[in-house]
């Protein structure tokens, strides 16, 4: 087998490119327990929390403007682009990096540039149809490409040769009992062990409309007997939830420990990005979809299957009202047939290897 000593992982912006490169660090940590791990970050994305907090090397490099067109002309001009992959350069010039793995976000871009110069073999990581602005960037200097569902190779003519590999999950979700995790989950967040919890998060910045139908919903669900787990989300607003409610209504933040959200949970209400369906369905989850309207519809791609396999609903994110979570959720939350009927379906769908998948297909691109 090949052997890894320095490796670069690219991968910026929000936490759908950060927690797939962090779970690849861990599987090349547990492979190759002596690898060094450079991460590249941009100045102000989610990566400097997350990769720092996780004990990996984040190296920032100058952020830039990413052109709208895709024109090969504009890498060569001696701009901030210019500047930010000769940054990178250099950083995989003094870590020895054998190969560059990138997940996505404008960061990538810069990393894929120095390392095509350098004739180094180069993996990106996509998990979005169509895919996103960088890593398309990015083609047009590697054929290696890898993806996380199998609709993506269907839907995107630059995805049809691509690898599918799935999508690298945490350990901590992925080999998470979930039945084992439940009391510890319920106890730490403060929730009843006999009532059903809906569990919601709008992702890794959070979602305004969901946030907003579910809080108005609150004395409705609390009325049923259904408690609600809510993650604000990173980058929304806090919202109003009535303090005189008979069961419990938890809000926080942000959750680190997400799989201790996931333990707790029964159904989950959430977006369709692509790392939050490929945790949902590794779990064998029963999620209620409302995909982001303004981003390619990209969410409702991710979502589609999993909710044709029977896994969960899909709902427009225009009909995401109390009035709606009354009628569609409420009943849902309370049958616990109908809920283990989803499970199953979503964990038939999902998939748990895509960290070991992704490696072996980076091992054959070092290997050539
Ligand atoms: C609006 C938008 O453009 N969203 C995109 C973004 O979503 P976003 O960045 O929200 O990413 P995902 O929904 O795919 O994944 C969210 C990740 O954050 C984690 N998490 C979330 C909340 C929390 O409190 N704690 C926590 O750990 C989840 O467990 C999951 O691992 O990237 C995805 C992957 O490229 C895309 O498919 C989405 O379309």
């Amino acid at each position: 087998m090949v052997q890894l000593r320095s490796v670069v992982l690219a991968g910026g912006g929000t936490g759908g490119h950060i927690y797939p490169l962090l779970a690849f660090a861990d599987a090349l940590r547990r492979h190759f327990p002596h690898i060094r791990i450079t991460t590249l970050g941009s100045p102000k994305g989610m990566e400097n929390q997350l990769i720092p907090a996780a004990g990996y090397d984040l190296r920032v490099i100058p952020a830039f403007q990413l052109p709208r067109s895709l024109n090969l002309d504009l890498l060569r001009t001696p701009d901030r682009m210019y500047r930010s992959a000769h940054a990178a350069g250099e950083i995989i010039d003094e870590v020895q990096a054998e190969v560059v793995v990138g997940f996505g976000g404008y960061v990538s871009v810069p990393a894929y540039l120095a390392a095509w110069r350098r004739e180094m073999p180069i993996v990106i990581h996509e998990v979005n149809v169509p895919p996103g602005v960088a890593n398309r960037m990015g083609m047009k200097f590697t054929k290696r490409i890898a993806v996380g569902f199998p609709h993506q190779l269907e839907q995107a003519e630059s995805l049809r040769n691509a690898r599918l590999v799935g999508v690298p999950l945490r350990t901590g979700i992925t080999q998470m009992d979930r039945p084992a995790l439940r009391p510890q989950a319920l106890y730490h967040f403060g929730l009843r062990p006999d009532l059903p919890v809906l569990f919601v998060s709008g992702g890794s910045s959070g979602a305004r409309t969901i946030n907003l139908a579910v809080a108005a919903a609150a004395k409705r669900l609390a009325h049923a007997g259904i408690q609600v787990l809510h993650v604000q989300g990173g980058r929304n607003d806090p919202f109003d939830v009535p303090n005189d409610l008979p069961v419990p209504y938890v809000v926080v933040p942000y959750l680190s420990d997400m799989q201790l959200g996931y333990a707790a949970a029964d159904l989950m209400l959430c977006r369709g990005g692509a790392i939050t369906v490929a945790e949902t369905t590794a779990l064998g989850m029963p999620a209620i979809y409302v995909p982001y309207p303004f981003s390619n519809q990209e969410q409702r791609r991710n979502a589609i299957p999993v909710v044709e396999a029977g896994g969960g609903l899909l709902v427009d994110n225009s009909e995401m009202t109390p009035e709606w979570i009354e009628r569609n959720i409420i009943p849902l939350a309370r049958d616990r047939q109908r809920l283990a009927g989803m499970g199953h379906a979503a964990a038939a769908y999902g998939r748990r290897d895509g960290d070991e998948q992704l490696l072996r297909f980076v091992l054959e691109a070092v290997g050539r």
